[in-house]
């Protein structure tokens, strides 16, 4: 081994060398990392350096990013529980609108609640989450009840649920509309003092309270309730009252909730009553009626809805599961109290009408009348409007109501209706008002308005003492019906829809006369009544095929008895109309009448037979600016040349006509000039009239002592024959023999003076002028005025010489012999008995006197100047005279002397 070692063994230098080489790399390597390494080091510890620098910087930046993420998180929180809390508040408001869920402190004791709901009642509120979704959003706890459930409330003190469910009732009360809630309470541990707060509601019928032993009638009540309401109400056609209040829109059945408040000492439900009990929370739902409990278990199935109130003021619900419901505190008892006390003024005083204008049409005259009047006058009970309809059938109208009753109101109602759809051509209207007061006076021009109703064609107010303007208007209705019945005999048309479809130009408007307090018409036994009767009696009966329709208005079952005597002219008026109390109006066994409260009526369309009732809230027409403006609308709408009506007014006197220019001289002068006297009591105002011809008797007495209306007849009488004439073909004179007349005559003979010749005589010239009318003989027409003729009795009695004629002679001559001469006395004397002695005393004829006006003279007292034995039937009275001349009446004729302006 040596010695190959020796022989292979390099030299040591070499080796030296080689390791030196080695290490010379080796140093040189070494070196070479070394620098490398502490280049790198230099690297790093500059690195290191600049992250020690940049590291605070860095973290700030990283804390903030993680608190902008949090504050995010945090906001998006807090924006979804606000919106969820939100959310949940908006559902509660809409599950429990209105006083359902406002909180109390926005109860006021006297306010009138509007019911939110209407027919779909809410949920009721009882206090509010204890578990809120976020801070300070009270979410509100609600409870349902109505169309929804029964109550079972529990816990340990009976007065905090007893509290809690009266103020559940309280809202269940006021979201409904009122008396649609009626409430039983069985109280038999406190009699009623359980829930005496509502005991306000009372008197309104809307809660009972029940004692001891009333539990089974109660239960009892309301199974027969329940029966009834699914035989009789939903009739197999709806599953519940609510489903038939949502499709129909009306709801025919209050809710009815019996409260139960068990007696903890009393004793268990016997059998039935359990079993009645049971029965009654299975079905009352359905039938709108519920159980509110206190001690009695309630057993239904899905029906019944749990309250069970803890000891801390919280309850469990069964709507709320395990989220506690922390309640409100119970309303106050003044608020209670209040609260029902204005609910059961509401219900007592039913739901708000139907307002005026919903009686209206949209747009006015777009019906026709050929068939028929139709004409909504109020609501029905299911909220629709009720027409009234005259036609052919039926054709007429009783309307029935004591004072006070509404009476105007609803005939204010009914015209509005009529007036809006039926144009003038179409309706005519006749309105006549027997007592005192002018109801319909505003559908005639006035002083203050000048519009009038387009249909009208006479308006009579305070007609109470002229009877004979019923009769007169009933006398001008035979005429038309006489004039309608011959054009339909001559178009063969059997009703008037075919005589309008037969004569198309004719104008064949329908005819309602209205007469209100109609039985004055008939309130005495004469000859008024029994014309009036007759004429009653043939326009009913054949007014309907000729659409005159009567609507006869009475607060007084005597007119309706007056009537009632005659059976046929009754049965023509088969729509019926009666207001709250109203007698006799529907028929003997129909007392619907009497039950309906103020502002409203039963229409009966079938002669009052009690299955054609129908019940109707009628509006309010009486506000005057309304009908004004409405009025004003029609007017101005009005056909042009329309005339207004006739305006009849029994308390004020008519006004001296407007003359026709004078007419050809020769006329007068042929058949005799006209006086008038004053205006007759007819439907047009015609005057009354004097011809004087030559005929013999042609002379005027006004006879009575009221010396302004005497006066008046002359003046008229005077100013009429004035303006026939023309200037200087006639002679007047003016006698004024009493103080009393000189106004007037002295007013009379200016008119006269002003174009014709009119001399003035007083007591001392009137002898003189006797005497020269008794020798005239010229032909010129003279008219003599003599005012007060009686005052100057002794003066004409006087003998003024042997041979020689007295006054009273000369006046005798003047009368009986003057109009053949064409000189007319038209004179007043104050009594009969006076004109009596100037015609020459006791047996004296009157012949001379062909034309009289009686004031207040009585009838018998008239015997002598009249053709049938005992006089004329006649009273006086104020403003009216009796007016008869023998040439032209059968009977004696009432007349209202004008009101002459000088
Ligand atoms: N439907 C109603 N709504 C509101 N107020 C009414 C209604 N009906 C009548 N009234 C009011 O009742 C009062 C009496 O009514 P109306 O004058 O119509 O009775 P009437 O029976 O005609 O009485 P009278 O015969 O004494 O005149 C009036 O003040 C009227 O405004």
């Amino acid at each position: 081994m040596a010695e190959q070692d020796a022989a292979t063994a390099p030299t040591s230098r070499g080796i030296v060398a080689a390791v030196r080489r080695e290490l010379a790399a080796a140093r040189h390597a070494a070196r070479a990392s070394l620098a490398a390494t502490a280049a790198a080091r230099a690297a790093a510890l500059a690195q290191l350096d600049a992250v020690r620098l940049s590291a605070p910087r860095r973290r700030d930046e990283l804390l903030s990013t993680r608190d902008t993420a949090l504050a995010e998180a945090r906001a998006r929180r807090e924006r979804e529980t606000a919106k969820l809390g939100r959310g949940l508040l908006g559902l509660a408001e809409a599950a429990a609108p209105g006083t359902a869920g406002s909180p109390w402190a926005s109860w006021r004791p006297g306010m009138r609640p509007e019911p939110q709901a209407g027919l779909t009642p809410g949920l009721l509120r009882i206090g509010s989450l204890v578990q809120e979704p976020a801070p300070n959003v009270p979410v509100p706890a609600l409870v349902p009840l109505l169309d929804t459930a029964h109550l079972g409330v529990s816990g340990d003190g009976a007065a905090a649920v007893d509290a809690l469910i009266g103020a559940m009732l309280l809202r269940a009360l006021a979201s409904v509309p009122p008396g649609s809630l009626r409430i039983s309470v069985y109280d038999p541990g406190r009699l009623g003092g359980a829930l005496a707060g509502l005991a306000p509601l009372a008197p309104a019928g809307l809660i009972s309270y029940l004692g001891p032993g009333g539990l089974g009638p109660l239960l009892d009540d309301l199974a027969e309730q329940i029966r009834r309401i699914n035989e009789n109400v939903l009739g197999g056609v709806y599953l519940s009252v609510a489903e038939l209040a949502a499709e129909t829109g009306r709801r025919p059945e209050p809710w009815r909730v019996a409260v139960l408040l068990a007696d903890p000492n009393g004793a268990e439900l016997s059998k039935a009553e359990r079993a009645q009990l049971d029965r009654v929370a299975r079905t009352g739902v359905a039938a709108g009626v519920h159980l509110i409990s206190r001690g009695f278990e309630l057993t239904a199935d899905t029906d019944v809805e749990t309250i069970a109130i803890r000891a801390n003021g919280t309850a469990r619900t069964s709507l709320t599961g395990e989220i506690p419901v922390r309640l409100d505190a119970p309303p106050g008892a003044a608020l209670v109290t209040g609260v029902c006390r204005a609910l059961a003024e509401q219900a007592t005083a039913g739901p708000p009408p139907v307002p005026f204008a919903a009686l209206l049409p949209d747009e006015i005259w777009q019906q026709s009348s050929a068939e028929a009047l139709r004409a909504p006058i109020g609501e029905g009970t299911d909220g629709r409007l009720v027409e009234l309809v005259l036609g052919d059938d039926p054709p007429h109208a009783l309307i029935g109501g004591p004072s006070g009753s509404g009476k105007t109101n609803l005939i204010y109602c009914w015209l509005a209706a009529l007036a809006t759809r039926y144009s003038p051509g179409e309706l005519s209207l006749y309105l006549l008002d027997f007592k005192e007061g002018v109801s319909f006076a505003r559908f005639a021009p006035g002083t203050r308005d000048p519009s009038w109703l387009p249909q009208v064609r006479l308006v009579g107010v305070n007609v109470n003492s002229d009877r004979e303007f019923g009769l007169a208007l009933l006398r001008h209705l035979a005429e038309e019906l006489k004039r309608r019945a011959a054009a339909a005999k001559q178009h063969e048309a059997t009703k008037l829809a075919e005589l309008r479809a037969e004569d198309p130009a004719g104008a064949w408007p329908r005819i309602v006369a209205v007469i209100d307090e109609f039985q004055v018409l008939l309130g005495a036994r004469d000859a008024v009544t029994s014309e009036a009767v007759d004429l009653l009696e043939d326009l009913a009966r054949r007014g309907r095929s000729q659409g005159i329709h009567l609507v006869l208005a009475s607060q007084d079952v005597s007119g309706i008895e007056a009537l009632w005597g005659r059976s046929g002219l009754v049965s023509q008026f088969t729509l019926r109309i009666a207001l709250p109390k109203a007698r006799r109006i529907l028929s003997d066994v129909n007392l619907a009448a009497e039950l309906i409260p103020r502002c409203h009526a039963v229409v009966n369309a079938d002669s009052g037979v009690p299955s054609a009732n129908t019940i109707v809230r009628l509006p309010d027409a009486g506000d005057r600016a309304t009908w004004l403006g409405l009025q004003e609308q029609l007017w101005s709408a009005r056909p042009e040349g329309a005339e207004p009506p006739r305006l009849f007014d029994g308390d004020s006197r008519p006004l001296f006509p407007l003359l026709p220019p004078p007419p050809a001289p020769e006329l007068p002068a042929a058949v005799g000039a006209v006086a008038l006297l004053g205006e007759t009591i007819d439907v047009a105002g015609r005057p009354a009239t004097l011809r004087l011809n030559r005929a013999p008797g042609r002379n005027l007495a006004v006879l009575g002592t009221r010396a302004d209306e005497a006066c008046a007849v002359l003046l008229a009488a005077g100013h009429a024959l004035g303006s026939q004439h023309t200037s200087g073909s006639a002679r007047f004179s003016v006698l004024c023999l009493d103080s009393d007349a000189t106004t007037p005559a002295k007013s009379l003979h200016a008119v006269l003076d002003a174009r014709h010749r009119c001399d003035w005589y007083d007591a001392d010239g009137v002898t003189a002028l006797l005497a020269e009318l008794a020798e005239a003989t010229d032909e010129q027409p003279h008219y003599v005025f003599g005012f007060a003729m009686d005052a100057v009795a002794a003066k004409l009695a006087a003998k003024p010489g042997p041979g020689l004629p007295s006054g009273h002679e000369l006046l005798r001559t003047v009368l009986a012999r003057g109009p053949e001469r064409r000189t007319h006395l038209l004179g007043w004397w104050r009594t009969v008995a006076r004109l009596r002695d100037d015609l020459g005393g006791p047996g004296a004829r009157f012949d001379a006197i062909g034309a009289w006006v009686a004031l207040d003279v009585h009838g018998p007292e008239l015997s002598a100047l009249y053709p049938q034995p005992g006089g004329p039937p006649w009273f006086p009275r104020l403003n009216r005279a009796l007016h008869f001349d023998r040439a032209v009446h059968q009977r004696a004729q009432i007349i209202i002397p004008y009101e002459v302006a000088p």
